[in-house]
């Protein structure tokens, strides 16, 4: 494909280098990189510069001088984006279009849709769309003239494509927010385990994390994220994820009274009610269910994961099958309801479809290891 070529040789003249994989187009994931030949673990299969990684500091200063100082290094990004297309013309032809996003994203679907995401899903849609404001905002004050659809599509190829970068003076900047595009490196896609990336103030360098064969598919991880964050953040979810997680705020918000939760909150241990296989006694769920389901609530001890007198932790595990069973049968009426829908696309329901049933099955898995625990 010659505007994968004509990338690939930009990329070369900034210095970028490639050894042994390359982008190629894959059925239902866009553009992935594929191995060329055989491959050893430790290989070094990319080596990004700094010179060729578009970053806060490679912001055109015409741009940045019209914006706000407090802008997020993401909105920044998205606004030279905006702006500048036609200055990467190969690599906005290979990446995502608008109707790409409409399908996957959920920060694009009709609220009916939204509206029936799971919990993690939806409270990360939320925060993504009060970023998105306030970029926009900013960005609409020093360009008028420009497009709100223009910058969300700037800013949702940011969000989808970056990778975590830190200089000193992005140490001023929420960590989830020092972001940098890296050219070519933004074509791996993601798997739960993948190829190491790290990086020093020279170069970011993509290793092999294993054997692969000529013609493999090449994966890096994104993070140890659950699917509702890769629905959220990424629009799509993954069949085998290691590290998915259930996020039972749905079943345990409405069960704790208006002071419990004020309680909570005043704890930083409200929402967020998160149970998976590495799990802490400390972590908010299980402070929660010993909030739940004791007489005197010793933050202390909860907080320190620590059984106490009262064993409230062992209370506290015995909710969980009733949260299961009401979670499935929420999960199931969602699954009707969503089906029974005819608004948005048929594959923007598909994959809440999708994200559903794992969720079912997620369940269905916990009750069988505790059934077989006891
Ligand atoms: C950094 S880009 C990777 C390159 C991208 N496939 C492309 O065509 O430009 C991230 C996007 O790739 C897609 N993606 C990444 N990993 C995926 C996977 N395992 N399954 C399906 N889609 C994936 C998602 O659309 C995601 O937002």
């Amino acid at each position: 494909m010659d505007a994968i070529d004509s990338l690939l040789r930009r990329a070369d003249e900034d210095g970028v280098k490639v050894f042994g994989v390359t982008p190629t187009v894959l059925p239902g994931r866009g553009i992935g990189m594929v191995a060329t030949r055989d491959l050893d673990k430790g290989d070094v299969i990319m080596n990004i510069p700094v010179q060729a990684i578009r970053s806060l500091h490679t912001v055109p200063e015409d741009i940045s001088r019209r914006l706000s100082r407090d802008m997020s290094i993401h909105g920044l990004l998205a606004a030279e984006l905006a702006l500048r297309r036609g200055a990467a013309a190969d690599w906005a032809s290979i990446a995502p279009q608008w109707t790409d996003f409409e399908a996957t994203m959920p920060m694009l679907w009709p609220e009916e849709l939204q509206s029936v995401l799971p919990a993690e899903a939806k409270s990360l849609l939320t925060k993504q769309c009060s970023r998105f404001e306030i970029d926009w905002k900013m960005f609409s004050d020093g360009f008028p003239d420009q497009l709100r659809r223009d910058y969300l599509y700037a800013w949702l190829l940011v969000n989808t494509r970056t990778f975590y970068f830190e200089t000193p003076s992005m140490v001023a900047f929420p960590w989830h927010d020092r972001l940098a595009l890296l050219p070519v490196a933004d074509l791996f896609n993601h798997a739960d385990t993948g190829c190491s990336v790290s990086f020093s103030t020279e170069a970011y360098d993509i290793t092999a994390d294993r054997p692969y064969c000529a013609g493999d598919e090449i994966l890096t991880s994104y993070g140890e994220h659950s699917n509702d964050f890769l629905l959220a953040e990424y629009g799509f979810v993954l069949r085998e994820n290691q590290h998915d997680k259930l996020c039972l705020d749905d079943v345990i918000l409405p069960r704790l009274t208006p002071g419990q939760k004020s309680e909570l909150k005043g704890h930083g241990y409200l929402g967020d009610f998160m149970l998976h296989a590495g799990s802490k006694r400390s972590d908010n769920i299980w402070v929660a269910l010993r909030l739940l389901s004791c007489v005197n609530a010793d933050w202390q001890s909860y907080v320190d994961g620590e059984e106490d007198e009262d064993g409230t932790l062992e209370k506290a595990a015995e909710q969980l099958p009733h949260l299961f069973e009401e979670y499935l049968c929420r999960s199931e009426e969602t699954l009707g309801f969503i089906r029974a829908l005819q608004v948005g696309k048929a594959c923007q329901r598909n994959l809440l479809v999708q994200r559903w049933e794992q969720i079912q099955a997620i369940i269905r898995q916990w009750v069988e290891d505790q059934a077989s625990a006891e």
